[in-house]
């Protein structure tokens, strides 16, 4: 079947936490539309840029691209940005079920609003390991009142300007923020649009609940809980997880889960929704929504006081939720058991040039002006530099545990060049920040595989002794994993999917700053090229209108 989109991006201002911002929306809406398809169909999406200004470009998030990784949707990578007035038809085929994403891929738009949820159904007679009575999804997000160029400007600025914590946070595009806080300008701000009013999910007392979560948020890590219901980890970024039962998820950007719930406590009154901030110390309020029992009023007040959530600074449940996720024991892909080659990637924050740069190992990313895929796939090898970047960092004389001795880090454009159908092993090795006693939670996203994840751990990875204790058995298979404060994880992939793709933080400023890599396999295997992603840089000569 052929699923077919028509989709009008623009700025609009919207108030989703109540207070007035210029957003990006498709066909009016923030979040977009939610793409709902079965496994096996092809998506069309007709995009137009009606940004007046600006550039753009989607990127479908956990659609692995299988012959068309001219449709993933990453400006710099894999196409040219597209251009305002311009449309751009993105095709691709849903080959697996599962809870996926969308949004923006260039520059930090994605923050303005530009993103959405992609639901695939399993074919018709196919069961899946667990039963529920109703399906729903749930997009969570933060949300900024500056504008993304102001936010863009600051952090490539001198001195350095830090976009901080966010305003508000958002369950599936609706938040509230405090209209009667001291600087908050009234005629911007109001409390009673029917916009901003709690996002509520009316339930059934008795029936089961398949809630699809997914973040999207620009930095913030999230802890989710229904008050006074546990929930059941059932998927994982599209994977069936051996079931497990938390009070509270966490969950990471570009991360999906879903989980059941039950709607089993007291039906004669409603209970919070609640999303907390972990792992910054962040004044951001709590996200709040209504788990709505029928029949009481969808906004009634639940009695309760909301939930405080998790502490913002215990890193060991949050490490303990991620060694958790196993394959589901009937759903189980054996990884590879040996590996062809290893990359260490060594996460830091830099300065280059005085400016504020993330790296891995000691290389910032900037992006090309002529998209890899083309430069590669028509051999304007010139566009970008040749050296391949590092593979490892220096083990013995890092210190991890401190701010580094020589805080300077290169910038780069150059990519791994992995050997078609080959195994590669990906350690994430986080460290320090520039601010002592400090090392952040990053979440990495993959584009165009789902990698095995064998391991997490404290402290620096060890070569000799860590593999040891890889989970070659059941590791879940995912698409974005966080790297904890302090830590180390380890990934494995197959390089046998013909393409360039991007693998990055997934904080929209991180990734912004330079912390990005990008892996290009069997470029000789991709078909024709579109000319549609073309027209920039040296592709210039190659767009055909
Ligand atoms: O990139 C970042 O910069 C700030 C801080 O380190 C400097 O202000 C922060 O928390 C980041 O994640």
């Amino acid at each position: 079947r052929v699923r077919h989109h028509k989709w009008e991006v623009k700025y609009e201002y919207k108030s989703p936490d109540c207070f007035k911002k210029l957003s990006i929306s498709i066909n009016g809406k923030t979040p977009g539309p939610t793409i709902v398809a079965q496994q096996g169909d092809t998506i069309i999406v007709e995009v137009k840029n009606s940004l007046m200004t600006e550039n753009l470009a989607i990127h479908w998030h956990g659609i692995r691209q299988i012959g068309t990784p001219w449709a993933d949707g990453t400006e710099g990578i894999t196409q040219c940005p597209v251009v305002p007035g311009d449309t751009f038809v993105y095709k691709f085929v849903v080959d697996r079920p599962g809870t996926y994403l969308y949004h923006a891929h260039y520059g930090m738009q994605r923050q303005a609003g530009l993103q959405g949820m992609i639901k695939v159904l399993v074919p018709n007679g196919i069961v899946e390991p667990f039963s529920y009575d109703h399906d729903r999804n749930i997009l969570l997000t933060d949300w900024y009142h500056k504008s993304t160029y102001e936010q863009a400007a600051g952090l490539a600025s001198l001195p350095f300007v830090w976009v901080g914590e966010p305003q508000s946070i958002l369950i599936h595009g609706k938040g509230r923020f405090n209209c009667s806080a001291p600087s908050t300008d009234a005629t911007l701000c109001n409390a009673t649009l029917p916009q901003c009013t709690p996002f509520t999910l009316t339930v059934v007392p008795g029936n089961t609940y398949r809630l699809r979560i997914g973040s999207l948020t620009a930095l913030a890590a999230l802890s989710f809980e229904i008050e006074g219901h546990n929930m059941t980890v059932v998927e994982a970024d599209g994977h069936y997880v051996e079931p497990f039962v938390v009070q509270n998820l966490f969950i990471y950007s570009g991360e999906t889960y879903s989980v059941l719930i039950k709607a089993d406590q007291d039906p004669t009154r409603n209970y919070w929704a609640s999303t907390k901030v972990v792992s910054r110390n962040s004044a951001t309020p709590n996200g709040l929504g209504i788990f709505n029992y029928y029949p009481n009023h969808p906004r009634r007040r639940p009695p309760t006081i909301p939930p405080v959530g998790p502490r913002w600074d215990e890193v060991a449940p949050r490490v303990a939720q991620s060694v958790a996720i196993k394959s589901h024991k009937n759903f189980i892909h054996t990884p590879p058991q040996t590996s062809d080659r290893v990359i260490v990637m060594l996460n830091t924050q830099n300065r280059v040039n005085g400016f504020m740069r993330w790296s891995v190992n000691n290389v910032s990313f900037n992006m090309p002006h002529t998209p890899y895929l083309i430069a590669l796939k028509h051999n304007l090898l010139h566009t970008f530099e040749q050296t391949p970047p590092p593979d490892n960092y220096d083990h013995e004389n890092y210190d991890i545990f401190n701010v580094a001795k020589n805080v300077n880090a290169t910038t780069s454009n150059s990519i791994y060049r992995l050997k078609f159908n080959t195994t590669v092993d990906i350690i994430l090795q986080n460290a320090n920040t520039l601010n002592p006693n400090n090392s952040e939670t990053h979440p990495w996203h993959l584009h165009g595989h789902d990698f095995w994840v064998l391991g997490y751990g404290n402290g620096k990875f060890n070569q000799s002794i860590d593999p040891k204790n890889y989970n070659l058995v059941n590791p879940i298979m995912k698409n974005t994993i966080p790297v904890h404060p302090y830590g180390w994880t380890a990934l494995r992939f197959r390089a046998d999917n013909p393409g360039v793709w991007a693998f990055h933080c997934h904080i929209e400023s991180h990734f912004f700053m330079g912390m990005g890599v990008v892996f290009e396999e069997g470029i000789e295997k991709v078909g024709k090229l579109p000319t549609s992603i073309m027209g920039c840089g040296e592709s210039k000569r190659f767009h055909r209108p």
